[in-house]
């Protein structure tokens, strides 16, 4: 099979939106966002609100994290809930979810120190703010009725104390020779929402440009300093009966990473584990079941909990042997 890389082809990019326009012109805002959504179901948003150096230091605790003993790392090792420390094939990650922020799990990840475990709850609180205010983009563009709360439509269902399955994932890919046409983490959907997502020195993201179109060329995700990328991901997809797609993206080899890691940082934002993925009220989308839709069928009457139960049966995350480091 030929495997097009992204670096060799100049095709489309993935846009940048300047996030200080949701509070300047949020209709405008709300534009951008939806065609770049609707288009390659990625986007860069700088001037994001999320303090650079608090991003800069948590890619340092994760460095310091990632960099001791592997019986170190596995003392909070990953399960059912989807908590801890993941080794696979290429790739390591060390999950927090938002009801472990003060456990263990979490104090363990910053090596005990309380300080940075503040830090670790701190960022993650402001991603979710971030991710309401995208959320709230979305409603806006998708012209929810004011009956239906507007702009405000998804704020109930993305509720930080209430339960779901919200996850920060750090993630590490090991100093390593690699082979560039094979993935170091392969095709795939995000679960939730929206994912915000930061790449840090070395880039390896590549993102599929059409869901309908499969052999058009995987588009690079540079790292672009001061951004946050976000990417549009199941629920959706399937709020919006396909009009928003939830794009595939994969990792693939950076030859820099024979002398290199590389690092990024993921938060996979969920809806309320209660929360239906049916389609949501708005006059672009249609309550009946679309082609574009169907892939999506088997979430379809399952709330967001049932949905993620349901997808990491599939992925066995935790089932797998802890091998190298
Ligand atoms: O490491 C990356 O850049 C992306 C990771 C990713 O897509 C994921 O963990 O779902
Ligand atoms: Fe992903």
């Amino acid at each position: 099979m030929i495997t097009t890389s992204a670096k060799d082809t100049a095709g489309p990019t993935i846009p940048v939106v300047d996030f200080s326009l949701f509070a300047s012109d949020p209709k405008e805002c709300a534009r951008q966002v939806l065609e770049a959504s609707q288009n390659i179901g990625f986007f860069y948003l700088k001037n994001h609100g999320v303090p650079q150096d608090l991003i800069d230091r948590m890619f340092k605790d994760s460095e310091a994290f990632f960099q001791q003993s592997l019986q170190n790392k596995t003392a909070h090792l990953i399960g059912p809930h989807n908590l801890g420390y993941s080794p696979m094939k290429s790739e390591r990650a060390y999950n927090v979810r938002k009801y472990s922020i003060n456990d263990d799990s979490t104090s363990y990840f910053v090596r005990g120190d309380k300080t940075e475990q503040q830090k670790v709850g701190i960022f993650y609180r402001e991603l979710h703010k971030l991710a309401v205010n995208v959320m709230q983009c979305f409603a806006i563009a998708l012209q929810v009725p004011e009956s239906a709360q507007g702009r405000h439509y998804f704020d109930k269902s993305h509720v930080w104390e209430e339960s779901s399955g919200t996850t920060l994932r750090f993630l590490h890919y090991p100093q390593q020779s690699g082979d560039p046409s094979t993935p170091l983490a392969g095709s795939h959907t995000d679960y939730g929402s929206i994912t915000l997502l930061m790449q840090k020195d070395i880039a390896g993201l590549e993102v599929q440009a059409s869901r309908v179109h499969k052999n058009v060329p995987w588009v690079a995700a540079p790292v672009i300093p001061d951004t946050i990328l976000v990417n549009i991901a199941d629920h959706l997809q399937m709020w919006t009966n396909g009009l928003l797609k939830s794009t595939m993206h994969r990792v693939m080899y950076n030859p820099q990473q024979l002398t290199s890691s590389r690092y990024s940082i993921a938060c996979f934002i969920h809806a309320n584990d209660t929360t239906t993925l049916d389609p949501i009220p708005s006059p672009l989308i249609t309550q009946e079941m679309r082609a574009e839709a169907v892939e999506f069928e088997e979430g379809r009457h399952m709330n967001a909990k049932e949905y993620l139960d349901f997808r990491l049966q599939r992925s066995y995350v935790y089932n797998l042997p802890v091998e190298g480091k």
